[in-house]
């Protein structure tokens, strides 16, 4: 496999009903934000980062509100517009990445944790599939995406993932 020229992206956008503020800035015990840390997990195994969703971000595409697939689309347009093989992404409420994902996840198809849809690796030619698919009407749900696509699903046994979806979720950590 040629070598890889990776973009991590947060996918942080969306509506934070369950928590009842914006999530991605919520602190966490050591006072930085759910977003930094998510930030923090991807930087080391990728060439950039870009968010996702929200302002001094990528706009998502093709157009706000469409869920995390719209911010996964304009990550992958952005991959292919700066030259980069492929996006691996997570999403802000998720404060943990571990280590040793990109590396079972990389490879020459798209792939994905067990569980954890957004825990993901997407090679850049999905840019124009994913258009196509987001064009149809109904097509937000992650998993008609999996689906299409037919993405690896990658398991780590013992592996368990805070997902941060209401503020109690926070005092579990
Ligand atoms: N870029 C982008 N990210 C999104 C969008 N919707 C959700 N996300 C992100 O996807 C991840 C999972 O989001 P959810 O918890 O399912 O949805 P949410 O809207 O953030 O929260 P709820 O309103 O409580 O369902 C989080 O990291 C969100 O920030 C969206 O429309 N665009």
């Amino acid at each position: 496999m040629a070598e890889q020229r990776i973009l991590g992206a947060v996918l942080a956008g969306g509506r934070s009903s369950r928590f009842g503020s914006d999530k991605a800035l919520a602190p966490m015990p050591d006072g930085r934000t759910l977003l930094d840390h998510a930030i923090a997990g991807l930087t080391p195994h990728v060439a950039q980062v870009v968010i996702c969703g929200r302002n001094g971000g990528l706009t998502d595409r093709p157009a706000p509100d469409m869920g995390p697939l719209g911010g996964l689309n304009a990550a992958l347009h952005h991959a292919h517009d700066h030259g980069f093989t492929g996006v691996l992404t997570t999403g802000c409420d998720m404060p943990l990445y571990p280590a040793d994902l990109p590396a079972a996840l990389i490879g020459a198809d798209a792939a994905i944790l067990k569980g954890q849809q957004l825990l993901g690796w997407w090679p850049v030619s999905l840019a124009a599939e994913l258009d196509a698919h987001l064009a149809e009407a109904n097509n937000r749900s992650i998993y008609g995406w999996l689906d299409r696509i037919g993405a690896r699903v990658v398991e780590m046994p013992g592996l368990v993932l805070p997902n941060i979806n209401r503020p109690e979720d926070l005092a579990g950590l």
